[in-house]
């Protein structure tokens, strides 16, 4: 599966505690980050992360473009609730297009645990099944 991690800067702590603590499930799947976030989780934990861009400066619209190809799996994104970010817009859409294709979005470490373990338990099968029917062509709907 392919798993996105993004943390707000208040939050890369939580996010380094939570990768370090699941990384042996999450070792088993090809991880993607925005660059910070990413940089810091391979750094703590020797994961291999594939890092994009910064958030504010397009990390988030890319891993968007991926969410729109339907090739993320499940998202984690530790948001800071507390502080406003330049880049609220790309968050907002990343949020957005995670519910468009059906993708498994944690936006807290209560709801993030709970998904990696789901994923380990085989409950995130369902996007295979997803991918098959948003694979179909328009003209099929
Ligand atoms: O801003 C972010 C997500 O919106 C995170 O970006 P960084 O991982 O580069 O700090």
């Amino acid at each position: 599966m392919n798993i996105a991690l993004i943390a707000h800067d208040r939050k890369k702590k939580t996010m380094v505690n939570l990768t370090t603590a699941y990384k042996r499930i999450l070792k088993s799947h090809t991880l993607y980050a925005t660059g910070t976030t990413g940089h810091r989780i391979m750094e703590a934990t020797g994961l291999d992360v594939h890092c994009f861009k910064s958030g504010p400066l397009g990390g988030d619209q890319q891993i968007g473009a991926l969410i729109s190809e339907n090739k993320m799996d499940l998202i984690i994104f530790l948001r800071d609730p507390l502080a406003s970010q330049p880049h609220e817009p790309d968050v907002n859409a990343l949020i957005r297009l995670s519910d468009v294709y059906e993708v498994p979005l944690a936006t807290n470490v209560g709801t993030a645990e709970a998904l990696i373990r789901g994923l380990a338990a085989g409950f995130l099968d369902f996007r295979e099944i997803v991918k098959e029917e948003l694979d179909k062509p328009l003209s099929s709907y």
